[in-house]
């Protein structure tokens, strides 16, 4: 498990330890690991033309100890002072020492033949997107061949958040120091942070402000079928989706619960002539969620319409003491009638994307973790908020942010198989929160492994979901 942290977080942790270390030891920390990743990075030292970024605090400061230390190994060092006047003064004493240049006019930064740029212009004391100097070295670096590695937080990306307001660096890497910032992982701050690599500089850290699983993490979720299991005993899920004319959503969700946990599925609809045919494996029913016998979770909503009868099969389901997930159409009908979810005492979790999350009632600024545990607590459910990283917020504040996936999973039907995965965990007893912050991580997984071959379609992440599983567990089932 990865615990996530704010600014503030990281600041007061900070501060017992600046208290007790000789002045400057924690930046010497940040430094050395951030050159020591760089090295890591380029491979070698000697002849390697670095540019670094430089702002006027602290996180300026950690890029020029580092460039000095690279200098002093071989480098050839220019910083770029973007606020000459407020740079990091014995940062920028020690990289004249090593030998460094510095300069203050872009142009002569060496932008355009660097092989590596570090930006030191904000860290987590920055405020708003890059200013216009700023914004114009980032374009250079940018337009140049050098591999663009962000100190602790790409600069102009709010760290807790993720929200880019206006420009920011869009690292290839993140070196970030002493605790993995929210903002890194979630929102724009995801696509700009890069692969994010952690230096450890020994804070004693509070409750992360959110969490990531690791794929360690999910395979101890998702325990092997025993000797003593049989297809009742691993959780029988329910599924309520499609119709008769648009089979699809129910096909894909039936189908990515077998995938995930095939002990049983239950599929209750209209659509039961095209889930029969697809899948065998599932008892079928065309009538209603009461007729398809016990089960231990449902899944309502995929392309199940938004009609009487849709809203009277989830007011059926959500009457029940199951889990329930709720998605799609059904998201809809609670939009209309929020108290179907606030008033059960039973687990729910509602799959939301984007637009679905506005229509619940929920407003969806850049801090997407903060709309997620809002709404959470305000309908007493779990929300999942589907995305690039996809966030599940509990009622209690807890939040999960996911780690996996592609962007070749932006395609119809992937949502279903999602509802489908996550209906599944939930049917093994799994807590909600678990469930669904489970079922994304392994849906994400299953979309790596499928867009490894091309272009993928929903039917493929179904296909590889039991590839998914043995790579998370590394067992054969
Ligand atoms: N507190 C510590 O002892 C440590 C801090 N470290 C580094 O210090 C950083 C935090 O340093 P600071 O608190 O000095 O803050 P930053 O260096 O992140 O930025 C603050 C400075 O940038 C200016 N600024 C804010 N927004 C801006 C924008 N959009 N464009 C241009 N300038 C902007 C501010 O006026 C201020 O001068 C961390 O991110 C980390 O890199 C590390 O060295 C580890 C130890
Ligand atoms: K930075």
């Amino acid at each position: 498990m990865t615990g996530l942290y704010t600014a503030d977080q990281v600041r007061t942790a900070e501060e017992p330890v600046l208290a007790r270390t000789p002045g400057g030891a924690l930046m010497q920390r940040a430094a050395t690991g951030l050159a020591t990743a760089c090295l890591r990075l380029v491979g070698r030292a000697v002849g390697v033309r670095v540019t670094l970024l430089v702002g006027a605090g602290d996180n300026g400061g950690d890029a020029l100890w580092a460039g000095a230390a690279l200098a002093g190994r071989g480098a050839a060092v220019t910083a770029l002072l973007l606020d000459p006047g407020r740079a990091h003064a014995a940062g920028l004493a020690a990289l004249r020492r090593a030998g460094g240049r510095v300069v203050t006019d872009a142009a002569a930064a060496g932008l355009g033949r660097a092989d590596l740029v570090l930006d030191g212009i904000t860290g987590i004391g920055g405020r708003g997107g890059l200013r216009p100097a700023a914004a114009d070295a980032v374009a250079r670096a940018v337009a140049g061949p050098g591999l663009l590695v962000a100190v602790d937080v790409p600069s102009g990306v709010d760290a807790d958040t993720g929200a880019v307001e206006g420009e920011a660096f869009p690292a290839q890497h993140t070196v970030t120091f002493g605790a993995v910032k929210v903002g890194l992982v979630v929102g724009e701050g995801r696509g700009h942070a890069g692969v994010v690599h952690l230096v450890d500089l020994g804070l004693d850290l509070p409750a992360p402000a959110a969490r990531q699983l690791t794929d360690a993490d999910v395979a101890a979720l998702l325990p092997d079928p025993g000797a003593g299991d049989d297809k009742y005993s691993q959780g029988v899920v329910g599924v309520h989706a499609g119709s008769a004319t648009y089979p699809g959503a129910a096909v894909l969700c039936t189908g990515a619960a077998l995938r995930t946990r095939p002990g049983l599925v239950r599929y209750a609809g209209t659509a039961a002539d095209g889930v029969r045919a697809a899948w065998p494996e599932a008892i079928v029913t065309d009538g209603r969620p009461a007729d398809a016998g016990r089960v231990q979770a449902w899944v309502v909503g995929p392309g199940g319409g938004t009609d009487d009868e849709a809203r009277s099969v989830l007011a059926e389901v959500l009457a029940t003491d199951l889990p329930v997930l709720v998605d799609a159409d059904a998201l809809t009908l609670v939009s209309r009638e929020p108290q179907l979810v606030r008033d059960r005492t039973a687990p729910t979790v509602l799959t939301p994307h984007d637009r679905e999350f506005t229509r619940l009632g929920f407003d969806l600024g850049a801090d997407r973790v903060g709309a997620a545990r809002a709404a959470a607590a305000a309908l007493g459910a779990t929300v999942l908020l589907k995305g690039d990283a996809t966030v599940v917020a509990d009622a209690d504040g807890t939040v999960f942010v996911n780690g996996t996936g592609t962007p070749w999973l932006a395609t119809a039907g992937t949502g279903d198989v999602l509802s489908g995965v996550v209906g599944a965990l939930l049917a093994t007893g799994l807590p909600a929160v678990e469930a669904a912050a489970a079922g994304a991580h392994l849906h994400g997984r299953a979309g790596q492994l499928a867009a490894a071959a091309g272009p993928l379609i929903a039917s493929d992440v179904v296909a590889h979901l039991p590839a998914a599983v043995h790579r998370l567990t590394d067992r054969v089932r």
